[in-house]
């Protein structure tokens, strides 16, 4: 969150939201999104599918009809592609050219092909906003009984992800 916090403040300056044409000029940000998106992705099985013809895949044979769970979850904490997968290392997409458009299968928080999140421009002009604005606007801490034990990261599987107990965090004007 510092390098985060430092970027905002070296290319935006202090105590003010971002603009959607900042967003370009804040690499770290986008990294650290594209990491959270790569951990915790909200849909994690995305939209269930149904095979159209009985597909060989890897060896594995998908019978025509099968109702077919793409996991992302899984995909983005395989250690065949992610060194270190359980690690949220921001730096890792600063050096690998991947976006998560739905051209780089082994990141896909919005799914890809036909049936790709049709939300997914205002989503990610959204996300990279409010989290850039909220960092830049306030100092944040933890609870002092979370800076002590950690905050718990533990996920609520369901059509969505989500952290299975709710964020504490205490903002403070900068
Ligand atoms: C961070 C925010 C969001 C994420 C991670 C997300 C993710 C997804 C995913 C994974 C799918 C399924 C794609 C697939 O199976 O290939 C989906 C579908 C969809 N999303 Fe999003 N979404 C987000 C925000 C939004 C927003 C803001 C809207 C609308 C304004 C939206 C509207 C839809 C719709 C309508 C579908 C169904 C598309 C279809 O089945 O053809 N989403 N989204």
């Amino acid at each position: 969150m510092a390098k985060a916090c430092a970027e905002l403040r070296r290319v935006i300056g202090e105590r003010r939201n971002i603009e959607e044409s900042e967003i370009g000029q804040l690499p770290y940000l986008q990294a650290v999104v594209k990491e959270t998106f790569r951990l915790h992705p909200p849909a994690p099985l995305l939209l269930p599918r149904r095979a159209e013809k009985t597909t060989e895949i890897m060896g594995y044979t998908i019978p025509n009809g099968s109702r077919v769970l793409i996991n992302i979850w899984a995909i983005g904490r395989d250690a065949n592609i992610w060194p270190e997968p359980e690690k949220f290392t921001p730096e890792r997409f600063l050096v690998k050219a991947v976006d998560f458009k739905g051209g780089d299968f082994e990141l896909i928080p919005f799914g890809a092909g036909r049936r790709i999140c049709p939300g997914m421009p205002l989503a990610i002009r959204m996300v990279h906003l409010v989290l850039g604005s909220l960092l830049n606007q306030f100092k944040w801490s933890l609870p002092a009984e979370l800076e002590r034990n950690g905050v718990d990261m533990t996920e609520k599987f369901g059509v969505t992800l989500v952290k299975a107990v709710p964020l504490r965090a205490i903002p403070a004007h900068v």
